[in-house]
């Protein structure tokens, strides 16, 4: 038996507020980020999706959109597990900067590189940035030469799939319903796994914060339905089109 995966973005956070680019750096839920994280949680229990296993990031915006959408489903009480790998992708040099200042620095072609091309990296964060997770105590059982300086959505694929594999996989296998509670670009990496988009079409997909989406899988771990269903699919299509459009405004 196969169980049933939901992906669950965080909800908005204080620096989606504030349309800068985010990655490790381990900013909060703001009030609506709150809201979306409880709309979520109602969403779950309204459509009977309830969590039997969490796994979270190791990222406060991931971990509190979790705990308020388990607490509203009344599953606060499930086994949670937490890993590095599902954290969103690590934003180099850019983290901490506009998104709206970059783009006009840097222009179209370059800033959508940096924030959809599949293999292309920002520039690597510096040593000694106030935006740097060197010396962060959640990272230090890792060696120095995983912890990342800087990645693309190739880059956060190959450091999510063997958690997906060791760790979620047999929770499904077991029959379970499974929240992933994580990051745009992570959850963006594990989309194009399951649904095999190509490394083109990857670039147009965006996650949108706070909606839970749910995969029924076949034996083979492939989506009975391609792309999953949204449980509020005209909100999540209205919400991935702001997300997409970030920086422009
Ligand atoms: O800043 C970030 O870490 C991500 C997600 O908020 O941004 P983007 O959607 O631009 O990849």
């Amino acid at each position: 038996m196969t169980g049933t995966l939901v992906l669950l973005r965080h909800g908005n956070s204080e620096w989606n507020a504030k349309n800068l680019f985010t990655g490790w750096v381990d900013v909060d839920l703001d009030a609506k980020g709150e809201d979306e994280a409880r709309r979520g949680g109602e969403l779950l229990k309204e459509q009977g999706v309830l969590p039997d296993v969490v796994h979270t990031s190791l990222l406060r915006r991931a971990i509190r959109t979790s705990e308020i959408a388990l607490h509203i489903t009344d599953r606060h009480w499930i086994p949670v597990k937490r890993h590095w790998r599902l954290n969103e992708r690590h934003y180099g040099a850019l983290q901490g900067k506009d998104k709206k200042q970059t783009l006009e620095t840097y222009g179209e072609e370059q800033f959508m590189l940096w924030r959809r091309s599949y293999d292309v990296p920002p520039p690597p964060i510096e040593e000694g940035s106030e935006f740097s997770q060197a010396g962060d105590a959640r990272y230090a059982d890792l060696a120095p030469e995983v912890l990342p300086k800087a990645e693309c959505l190739k880059d956060v694929l190959e450091r999510a799939l063997p958690y997906w594999y060791d760790a979620i996989v047999p929770d499904l296998r077991a029959g379970k319903t499974v929240l992933v509670a994580a990051h745009g670009n992570s959850l963006r990496a594990i989309v194009k796994h399951l649904d095999d988009v190509s490394d083109e079409a990857i670039a147009g997909l965006n996650i949108p914060t706070g909606i839970p989406l749910r995969y029924d899988l076949d034996e083979n771990l492939r989506p009975i339905t391609a792309g999953g269903t949204y449980l509020d699919p005209v909100a999540a299509k209205e919400a991935a089109a702001a997300v997409a459009a970030q920086g422009r405004k």
